[in-house]
């Protein structure tokens, strides 16, 4: 029953929604790397809740570095990061204490922990836990930044509204990544940020929900990193992107619409461009065989519906085993994707500085680390 994961970096998580604090304990980080407090801040900022399109609960979400940093540099010994829960109110969960919300981790966690688990806000299984993965994914973030590596995602489709796509040219797709950087409700089109707003709100008024797509990019990538068989870079983001509540769907490239697709239309040909070997398209999202290609990563990310709507649903309740009616209180996000692309942004930062550690040692990332230097 860990909540943990790695290769040469290992990331494990611990806390519940309501209580004290949440948190994450780093493991294996290479010594040296510069820990910008303020840029974290940032990143922390695109997760909270704002507006009518986000959960009402306002947490200050200011991470607490308790140890592994020394002098503003890690020191490559385990590094903790808490997070203070502050405004909880778990009255609202307790009248349902015995009633599973639908499609929330209620009723599983009921049954795997016997009902000893913390039921209040969703316990361990609440997206608020996606709090320290963001404080921990703005370290790796800066790291792969030093490399040259840039990660980023949109809202790229709610319903039948879609935003613009990413860019094939490399230099376009840069300039688009860094567009997302300040936005909340990240879109590269500003009528499809309106558009999408306007649907959560509408939503939201009426105690409902939505679900969406984000897209993410990668750029900068080396070839030549991922394993073979079942340490694919697409097993390993998979695995990063699913543990994120709500996702529930992940595909590389043109995924799916593979489907309708003939070798001829889905083969990117291979070209040289000043010395380096590039493909002439992308459908393969910069991986073949599991290995990255020197191309853009491409990875679009599925994000249901929240489940805590307010609408009368149908539940049972597992004290007397009769049906009921589910009607919830509390405080709930209309839609969560728009929260989630920097939680999905840290989970592929964390997976590929795995990867590239496993790939070129923990000595990769020395030039991190300018000796003397302060
Ligand atoms: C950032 C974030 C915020 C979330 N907010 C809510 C919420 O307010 N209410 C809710 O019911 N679920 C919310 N979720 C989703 C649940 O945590 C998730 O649906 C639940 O754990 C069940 O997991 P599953 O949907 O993957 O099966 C959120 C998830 C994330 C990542
Ligand atoms: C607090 C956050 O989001 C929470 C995620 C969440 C869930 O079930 O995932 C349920 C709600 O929790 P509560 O009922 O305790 O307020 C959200 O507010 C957060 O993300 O910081």
């Amino acid at each position: 029953m860990k909540s943990a994961i790695g290769q040469c970096i290992e990331l494990s998580l611990f806390g519940e929604s309501h209580g004290e604090a949440i948190g994450v304990v780093i493991q294996g980080l290479p010594s040296g790397i510069r820990i910008d407090e303020a840029w974290m801040g940032k990143q922390m900022e695109k997760r909270k809740p704002k507006g009518k399109i986000s959960t009402q609960r306002q947490e200050a979400d200011v991470p607490e570095i308790v140890s592994g940093v020394f002098e503003g540099r890690t020191t490559g010994t385990p590094l903790c990061i808490l997070i203070r829960n502050e405004n909880m109110r778990s009255k609202d969960y307790s009248k349902t204490r015995y009633i599973p919300r639908p499609s929330h981790a209620d009723y599983t966690a009921e049954i795997k922990y016997l009902g000893y688990q913390d039921y209040r806000g969703g316990g361990h299984f609440s997206g608020r836990i996606t709090a320290p993965l963001v404080a921990a994914g703005a370290i790796f973030l800066q790291m792969l930044k030093a490399k040259g590596i840039e990660v980023g995602t949109h809202v790229a489709q709610m319903q039948e509204l879609t935003d613009a796509p990413f860019a094939d040219e490399e230099a376009e797709l840069r300039a688009q990544l860094l567009s997302l950087e300040d936005q909340y409700l990240a879109c590269l089109s500003d009528s499809t940020r309106t558009a999408i707003q306007q649907r959560i709100e509408q939503a939201q008024a009426q105690g409902d929900s939505m679900g969406g797509i984000l897209e993410s990019a990668v750029i900068g990538m080396p070839a030549g990193v991922g394993e073979p068989f079942f340490d694919s870079v697409e097993s390993r983001l998979a695995h990063l992107l699913f543990s994120i509540g709500a996702v529930k769907g992940v595909e590389f490239g043109d995924g799916f619409d593979f489907a309708a697709k003939r070798g001829s239309e889905a083969n990117d040909g291979i070209t040289i461009n000043n010395g380096h070997i590039r493909t002439l398209t992308n459908h393969n999202g910069g991986i073949n065989g599991g290995i990255t290609n020197g191309m853009p990563l491409r990875i679009r990310t599925v994000v249901k519906p929240t489940p805590s709507i307010y609408k009368p649903q149908p539940s049972v309740n597992l004290k007397t085993g009769e049906p009921t009616t589910l009607q919830i209180e509390g405080r709930h996000d209309p839609a969560i994707l728009h929260r989630a692309r920097v939680v999905v942004d840290s989970l592929i930062a964390f997976g590929l500085a795995d990867l590239l550690t496993e790939r070129f040692g923990i000595l990769w990332w020395e030039g991190e680390r300018p000796c003397g230097e302060d």
